[in-house]
């Protein structure tokens, strides 16, 4: 069977957000989301309004059209065999034991548009922990390891569990009450990125605060100038 995939950019760096922020990974960033078309243009008329990613192409470093899931998933094990693959295997972050034992976290765009389980396969082949950012507007696949939904206030939330769910705040139509309940392992607030950040962040950290059972995301690696 023939698949082929759209990948935006694909490098090696820290996890940025959420609760495993400071981890190092592969992010497989996929061209191409449901809620926006990524064009400037189209933004303010988009289901998802306030994205802070260029996802459109497939120009961006280590990019690229992939024909097979084993090609690209031999490409992801390649950038993390150069940077962090140094140490690997390493059991003891919770890898598998055979092959580069890396981590990886696909992203996009909606990534869900892309991984299917062709790829999950070719990637647990090659040793990667496997962990996801979407939308949650497509069921996410078996086989990921770690399952992080960022729920969108004007789109259908269909993966209703899952690892960690993180809330960019504030959307209006959005209130974390609506989600305190789901099937969560954490709850975040990531303050919405934009010219009001500084305002964003303020309301997280009342609304944690007053809150407990939500906590502070901060996008780090923007904090210290890493991709
Ligand atoms: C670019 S999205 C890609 C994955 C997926 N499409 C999603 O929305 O979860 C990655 C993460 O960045 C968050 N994000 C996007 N724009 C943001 C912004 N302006 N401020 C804070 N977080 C943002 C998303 O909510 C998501 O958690
Ligand atoms: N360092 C870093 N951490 C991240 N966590 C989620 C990201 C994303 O864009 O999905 C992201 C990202 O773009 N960079
Ligand atoms: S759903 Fe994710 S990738 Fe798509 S526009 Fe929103 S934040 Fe960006
Ligand atoms: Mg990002």
């Amino acid at each position: 069977m023939s698949s082929a995939y759209s990948v935006k950019e694909c490098f090696l760096t820290l996890q940025g957000e959420g609760a495993r922020s400071g981890r190092a990974a592969v992010f497989l960033r996929f061209a191409g989301c449901n809620l926006w078309s990524g064009r400037e243009q189209d933004r303010a008329a988009a289901v998802c309004d306030f994205c802070d990613t260029d996802f459109r192409g497939t120009d961006g470093p280590g990019g690229g059209r992939f024909e097979t899931a084993q090609a690209l998933a031999a490409h992801a094990a390649a950038v993390w065999s150069v940077g962090a693959g140094a140490d690997a295997p390493n059991p003891a972050a919770g890898a598998p034991a055979e092959g580069a034992g890396g981590y990886l976290v696909c992203t996009g765009g909606e990534p869900l548009l892309q991984l299917d389980p062709l790829l999950i396969e070719a990637l647990h082949a090659q040793g990667f922990e496997i962990a996801v950012e979407t939308n949650g507007t497509l069921a996410v696949p078996a086989g990921v390891d770690w399952i992080c939904v960022s729920p969108k206030a004007d789109a259908p939330l269909v993966q209703r569990s899952g690892d960690e769910l993180k809330l960019v705040y504030p959307q209006a139509q959005a209130p974390p009450e609506r989600f305190a309940e789901l099937d969560f392992g954490h709850f975040y607030l990531q303050p919405m990125d934009g010219p009001e950040s500084a305002e964003h962040t303020a309301a997280a950290v009342a609304y944690c605060l007053a809150h407990p059972r939500w906590r502070l995301s901060l996008q780090t690696h923007k904090l210290i100038g890493i991709p």
